[in-house]
């Protein structure tokens, strides 16, 4: 069984507006968004969130414009109280905290890294990073050591003492990035954090992150709109719509198995021989019976098994997980798996062809 989840959202709702304690009973009798609006002008900005995010994930909650992607990071770390619900940290309700509880959290337990990178430009590199731990009163010289050890991990060596804005987006993300890690929190929240940067930039940012996470194994809720993103670097995928979870899941689950329509239109687009891999189509255990071609890694996406394959519908492959065989990959399935699942229409029969003219000539 995994262990306890490091943050539990539970029952989560946000209603915006004069009153929304008198609007929670409407919302939870299925009062919809557009309902709520028109009828008493108050705006749903979640709805009956669960969540569980667990420690050495990466939660990705990934929505399109106004779906509450930010209103939900705000509530974790308390800049939002919830119209009702409780958020449980390491167990306990963090909801009712304030004054002193609430900044012990903000600046021990969680760290934050934001999209416009939010460093201070009259300060230099390693005074940022040095920053929050100052903030709380740590020892000068340790604060100034941890910083080093930070940026030089995140490759910034010999760039301590520029200013900001003398270096690159990527660059100084990664100074936020190791401003957050230098306050050693377990918790770090990435608001769109690499959404400023240039796409081959972020692709690097998220291997960074990627790499960094295998070592560190912290709690990372990461937001952001971007599906491909998502699909990257997501451990847990949350799918967030007018302030409800339409889906949630791994990601390659939730490409497999998509929960209705609106995700389905998500997921129909990407390349799934890119973002498929051969652990999500593989069978459980080795078939003796089956002559297989070789051997792969369940990490291995199903692009490169077709190449392995030189496109033979016929071969099968051992599935390897660090070396050892965990199951067996047919092409043919691999070859199934990039179709997208069915998009609710009907096939096109004869039938179903016809029967458009057939109703038209009954009208
Ligand atoms: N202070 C507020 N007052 C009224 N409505 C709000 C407030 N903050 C957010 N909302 C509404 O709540 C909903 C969710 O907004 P939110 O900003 O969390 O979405 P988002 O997914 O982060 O969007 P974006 O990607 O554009 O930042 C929207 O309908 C928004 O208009």
């Amino acid at each position: 069984m995994r262990e306890q989840p490091k943050i539990s959202v539970r029952n989560l709702y946000k209603i915006f507006g004069a009153n929304p304690p008198a609007m929670l009973a409407k919302v939870r009798g299925g009062m919809g968004k557009a309902e709520l609006l028109a009828q008493h002008s108050h705006v749903i900005g979640l709805q009956d969130i669960n969540i569980d995010m667990h420690r050495g994930d990466i939660t990705v909650i990934m929505g399109l414009s106004g779906s509450g992607k930010s209103t939900l990071i705000r509530h974790l770390n308390g800049l939002i109280k919830p119209t009702a619900g409780e958020i449980l940290l390491d167990g306990a309700n963090v909801v009712g905290y304030a004054g002193a509880r609430l900044r012990e959290l903000r600046r021990f337990r969680m760290s934050m890294v934001f999209q416009n990178f939010a460093l201070m430009p009259h300060m230099r590199v390693h005074e940022n990073v040095e920053l929050a731990q100052r903030v709380r009163g740590d020892k000068g010289t340790d604060a100034g050591k941890n910083a080093l050890t930070w940026l030089d991990r995140l490759g910034l060596k010999g760039f301590e003492k520029h200013y900001p804005h003398q270096l690159s987006g990527g660059m100084q993300q990664r100074v936020g990035i190791a401003r957050a890690l230098a306050s050693n929190s377990d918790v770090m929240l990435m608001d769109e954090a690499f959404s400023a940067l240039d796409p081959l930039i972020r692709t690097d940012m998220q291997n960074l992150l990627l790499d960094l996470q295998k070592d560190l194994e912290k709690t990372i809720v990461f937001i952001t709109h971007d599906l491909d993103e998502s699909l990257r670097i997501a451990d847990h995928l949350v799918i967030l719509k007018d302030g409800i979870v339409v889906q949630q899941g791994a990601p390659q689950e939730i490409i497999l198995n998509p929960a209705d329509a609106y995700i389905r239109r998500f997921v129909n687009d990407i390349n799934r021989a890119r973002v498929l891999r051969a652990e999500s189509v593989m069978v459980p255990g080795v078939i003796v019976e089956l002559r297989t071609s070789g051997n792969v890694d369940v990490d291995d996406n199903l692009e490169s098994l077709i190449a392995r394959a030189e496109g033979d519908a016929t071969r099968s492959f051992v599935v390897l997980r660090h070396g050892a065989p965990a199951g067996t990959v047919r092409m043919q399935d691999v070859f199934r798996a990039l179709v997208p699942p069915n998009s609710g229409q009907r096939p096109l029969t004869a039938d179903a062809q016809s029967a458009p003219v057939r109703e038209e000539r009954a009208s």
